[in-house]
């Protein structure tokens, strides 16, 4: 396979990438961030998340962030729904697309989202067939595909075979977490041949963690696969509240930085990106882990 020409980069900050902040984010603030986001020319953002907020406190304002949104045209704003209350919610707040999420690992799907990897297939059902009956397309997570927290190696198969099936349940695209961030790149690149061998390549989407620092590696190797589309985190940011340790996403700013180097287009403003990347960080007080964006901040 060749690099793509071009990469739909979906930007999961305000979601991933505040969901495991200890203090409270303001919902003004989280506003803000989505709308810097797309004046950047982000065309894809997970903007909220509609779990329950015992399990994350800090999505607990989904709905007001739902209704605040300055949406700008030719953009998605995106929602996790790991159940029907969940879509029912997301649904009369107007999203424009929502997420279901499973794992390849048994006990990390009763860690995230307590209950085993078949009963999750069985919960998502009702939900993506009610999001299908209402328009609104539903991305289908798949995590630990390259590790578990808790089980250590996944085999590729098993990730296979869970894309496959949240694939053939009407998922339109699959996105491949490595959620504790540590894949290396052929682990990652043999992987994604396995799953796609089940799911078409085109279906799939990197959403790569950067523990270990070889995020970019790894996307480096996907990309040489063929993958055009890529999940990340503007500055970094985020974490699992239920894989302890994992680091953010991989940086959003470094993401571009990269894919400009390679000559694929993305059609997002990376000095307006690197410039939220900082904004964000300053205003809630965390470190900026975008080296691009701590880099272009210092010219
Ligand atoms: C799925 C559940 C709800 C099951 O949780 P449960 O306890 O099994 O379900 P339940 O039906 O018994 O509900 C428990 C409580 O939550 C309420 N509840 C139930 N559903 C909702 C809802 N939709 N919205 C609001 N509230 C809800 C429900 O009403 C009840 O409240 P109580 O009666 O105790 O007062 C729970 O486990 C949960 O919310 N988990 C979310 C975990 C999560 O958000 N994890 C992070 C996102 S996944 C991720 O980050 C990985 C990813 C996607 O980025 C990819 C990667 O990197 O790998």
């Amino acid at each position: 396979m060749a690099f793509p020409q071009s990469v739909r980069l979906v930007e999961v900050g305000p979601r991933d990438g505040l969901q495991n902040e200890p203090t409270p984010i303001d919902t003004a603030t989280k506003l803000e961030l989505i709308d810097r986001l797309g004046s950047a020319g982000i065309t894809h953002i997970e903007a909220a998340s509609f779990v329950s907020p015992k399990w994350v406190p800090q999505m607990a304002d989904h709905r007001e962030v739902m209704a605040g949104l300055k949406r700008r045209p030719g953009v998605t704003y995106a929602a996790l729904t790991p159940n029907l209350r969940g879509l029912e919610a997301a649904l009369e707040s107007g999203v424009d697309e929502v997420a279901v999420f499973g794992a390849a690992s048994e006990t990390f799907s009763q860690k995230n989202i307590n209950c085993s990897i078949a009963e999750s297939l069985e919960r998502f059902a009702p939900v993506i067939e009610t999001a299908q009956a209402a328009k609104v397309p539903v991305r289908g997570y798949v995590s630990c595909t390259l590790g578990c927290p808790y089980e250590g190696e996944i085999a590729p198969e098993k990730v296979a075979d869970v894309s496959r099936t949240l694939f053939e349940m009407g998922c339109y695209e699959i996105s491949l977490g490595d959620t504790v961030g540590v894949g290396t790149p052929l682990k990652a690149k043999r992987m994604l041949e396995c799953v796609a061998g089940q799911v078409p390549l085109e279906k799939l989407a990197a959403h790569f963690h950067d523990t270990y620092g070889q995020a970019l590696a790894n996307l480096y190797a996907v990309l040489e696969e063929g993958i055009a589309v890529i999940d990340s985190s503007v500055a970094g940011l985020g974490g699992c509240p239920y894989a302890k340790g994992a680091a953010g996403n991989v940086a959003s700013e470094d993401v571009i930085y990269l894919l400009n180097g390679l000559g694929i287009a993305s059609g997002i403003d990376l000095d307006k990106l690197a410039e939220t990347g900082r904004w964000i960080t300053e205003t809630i007080g965390r470190p900026n882990r975008s080296k691009v964006g701590v880099a272009l901040g210092a010219r």
